[in-house]
């Protein structure tokens, strides 16, 4: 069994902070928290500090994935399974440990190139969680959300997370291939908790930046999931995909391009997955309806270098 029990934090840079806000605080409802780091934008889910922290910089790409444990045991546990691959680890240091509000965590490089940090002890912050659609985020025992990361390197990250961190498969789904002849590609899903996947894998052409396809977000009513997709429209944001309903983990959602060429994913109703009976299974179709792609731009993930605007 692994010692990770969800997704902890996202941390993210962007060179368009306040397109930032506008998207997630103003039309997605996010509750706008504060922090150390001078000029980033805190966005609240819950009771913790922060889960998604977008930071200033000259660049739009993934900063750390931040994953939970348990406690310093769970953390000492992980940290010597990762050396034991032949990763190198670092502990966070006392700046890193603060701007992230955590008491301890160590950090590593996946094989797709993404910083990976570990970590228990989130701080709290015990005041009212002022979400802008009157929803609730799903987050608690099921973490914060979901990723999907591009890799390059598709089996060895898959036994990464599998053999290393523990994360359990939670099925695939076969993705378009250019030459016939060639074998399947899929993207592979993964979770570590009831949620079904805390975590996706996707076959990419490059290792350049963001580092990052989505980010999966939850809440609890389809109307926020509808309200949101008023107000995204609204502000000019580009609809990635519109709503559907998923047929791996049973989620009503739609997909909006944030800056930086990565979509957030918006979504309510997702299924729990109950381990006493679930086998990794295949779908063969994305959606039972909806998630129509035709409207999104390119995915920078998907696109090669020096062809991003
Ligand atoms: C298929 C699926 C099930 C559950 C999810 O949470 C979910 O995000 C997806 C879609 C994953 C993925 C994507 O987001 C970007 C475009 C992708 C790579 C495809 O072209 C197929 C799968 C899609
Ligand atoms: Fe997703």
């Amino acid at each position: 069994m692994t010692q990770i029990r969800g997704l902890g934090y996202l941390r993210v840079q962007s060179r368009d902070l306040a397109r930032w806000r506008e998207l997630t605080v103003d039309a997605l409802g996010f509750a706008e928290g504060s922090g150390p780091e001078p000029g980033a934008l805190h966005l609240r889910m819950d009771e913790r500090r922060a889960r998604l922290v977008v930071l200033p910089g000259d660049s739009d790409r993934v900063l750390a994935v931040g994953w939970e444990v348990r406690d310093q045991f769970a953390l000492a546990s992980v940290g010597r399974a990762v050396e034991a691959s032949g990763t190198a680890v670092k502990e966070l240091s006392r700046k890193e440990t603060d701007e992230r509000g955590v008491e301890q965590g160590i950090a590593f490089d996946d094989p797709a190139g993404v910083r990976v940090e570990v970590f228990f002890g989130p701080e709290l912050d015990h005041s009212p969680v002022l979400t802008g659609l009157a929803q609730r985020f799903v987050t608690g025992a099921q973490g914060m959300g979901h990723v999907v990361l591009p890799t390059t390197r598709m089996e060895e990250t898959e036994s990464f997370y599998t053999e290393v961190l523990g994360f359990l498969p939670r099925g695939s789904v076969k993705i378009s291939k250019q030459d016939p002849d060639a074998p399947p590609r899929r993207v592979r899903f993964m979770g570590v908790n009831q949620r079904h996947h805390s975590l996706a894998i996707c076959p990419a052409p490059h290792g350049e930046e963001p580092g990052l396809v989505h980010l999966m977000v939850e809440v609890d009513t389809l109307d926020a999931v509808g309200r949101a997709l008023d107000n995204v429209g609204r502000l000019g944001f580009s609809v990635s995909s519109t709503l559907g309903r998923h047929t791996n983990d049973k989620m009503v959602s739609f997909y909006v391009r944030a800056p930086g060429g990565w979509d957030l994913e918006y979504g309510c109703e997702g299924m729990l997955v109950d381990e006493t009976h679930y086998t990794a299974e295949e779908i063969t179709a994305d959606s039972y309806w909806g998630h129509d792609w035709s409207g999104s731009q390119p995915l920078a993930a998907f696109t090669p270098p020096g062809k991003q605007s």
